[in-house]
């Protein structure tokens, strides 16, 4: 018997509008609850009480990714909140997996569930100090230590040049893993999309700048989150 995953949303399919595997067409399954609290999270409806989940089992979540893409899909980004809350993920991943079916996860790396060395491509998101939250540099350790170098990437959302001091340092931290930086989104509930498209490749302009200038920084890459320049705030894309 499968235990139950709060989830909040299955989409797809879409690309993958971040990091390393940016591109990639996927589903998505976004779960429930987050130990953070970032002030800019593009995914607050959650964590804050103004989503409602379903406690659904990994074979219910595999029905509805069937019914949205009848055999049209190969690749599952597991997202969230944290999905590292869960568990019950792990029997969600064992189903894909025997189907040939390739995993991502999207985390801040906060816990630690061993169905992580699984996933074939896991990214890893400390957050900067505009997000108000502080990283605990030894549970982070933690986690990438048990993963391999090149199942991992790391990946910081910049919205600032202290924010860019703290990519900086994690890069630093952990110089063997595939390091990404993010344009931040300073604006996760505008519905104008034509000023929001604008201000982030203003904003994406400024960081690769930043980033080109800087003699530290030579094995990084740079990106925008693609699906907010295509589809802005838009749920479910
Ligand atoms: C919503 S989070 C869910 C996964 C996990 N809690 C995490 O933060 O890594 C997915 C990704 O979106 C990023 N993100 C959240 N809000 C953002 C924003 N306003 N602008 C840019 N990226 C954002 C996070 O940093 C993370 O990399
Ligand atoms: N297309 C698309 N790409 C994404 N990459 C990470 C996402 C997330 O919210 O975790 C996300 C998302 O919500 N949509
Ligand atoms: S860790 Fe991720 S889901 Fe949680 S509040 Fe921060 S951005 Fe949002
Ligand atoms: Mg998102």
């Amino acid at each position: 018997m499968s235990s139950v995953i709060p989830v909040l949303e299955v989409f797809g399919p879409t690309i993958q509008g971040e990091g390393a595997v940016i591109g990639q067409k996927t589903m998505f399954v976004r779960t429930g609850g987050c130990d953070y609290r970032c002030s800019w999270c593009d995914s607050a409806f959650t964590w804050d009480g103004t989503g409602k989940s379903e406690a659904l089992t990994a074979e219910e979540i595999i029905e509805r990714l069937d019914t949205l893409a009848p055999a049209s899909y190969g690749h599952v980004t597991i997202s969230g909140g944290n999905p590292l809350l869960h568990k019950g993920i792990g029997q969600l991943v064992n189903l894909l997996q025997a189907r040939g079916i390739q995993t991502a996860v999207e985390t801040q790396g906060t816990f630690w569930q061993d169905w992580l060395k699984q996933i074939d491509a896991v990214t890893i998101s400390p957050k900067p100090p505009s997000s108000g939250m502080k990283t605990n540099w030894e549970t982070l350790n933690k986690c990438l230590t048990q993963l391999d170098t090149r199942q991992v990437s790391l990946k910081v959302v910049v919205f600032n040049k202290t924010d860019y001091r703290f990519a900086k340092e994690v890069h630093h931290r952990f110089p063997a893993y595939e390091f990404y930086l993010q344009v931040g989104n300073e604006d996760p509930t505008t519905a104008d999309q034509q000023k929001l498209m604008q201000d982030l490749l203003q904003q994406y302009e400024q960081l690769i700048d930043w980033t080109m200038n800087d003699k530290e920084m030579n094995r990084v890459r740079v990106l925008p989150q693609l699906h907010t320049l295509l589809w802005g705030n838009k749920r479910g894309v």
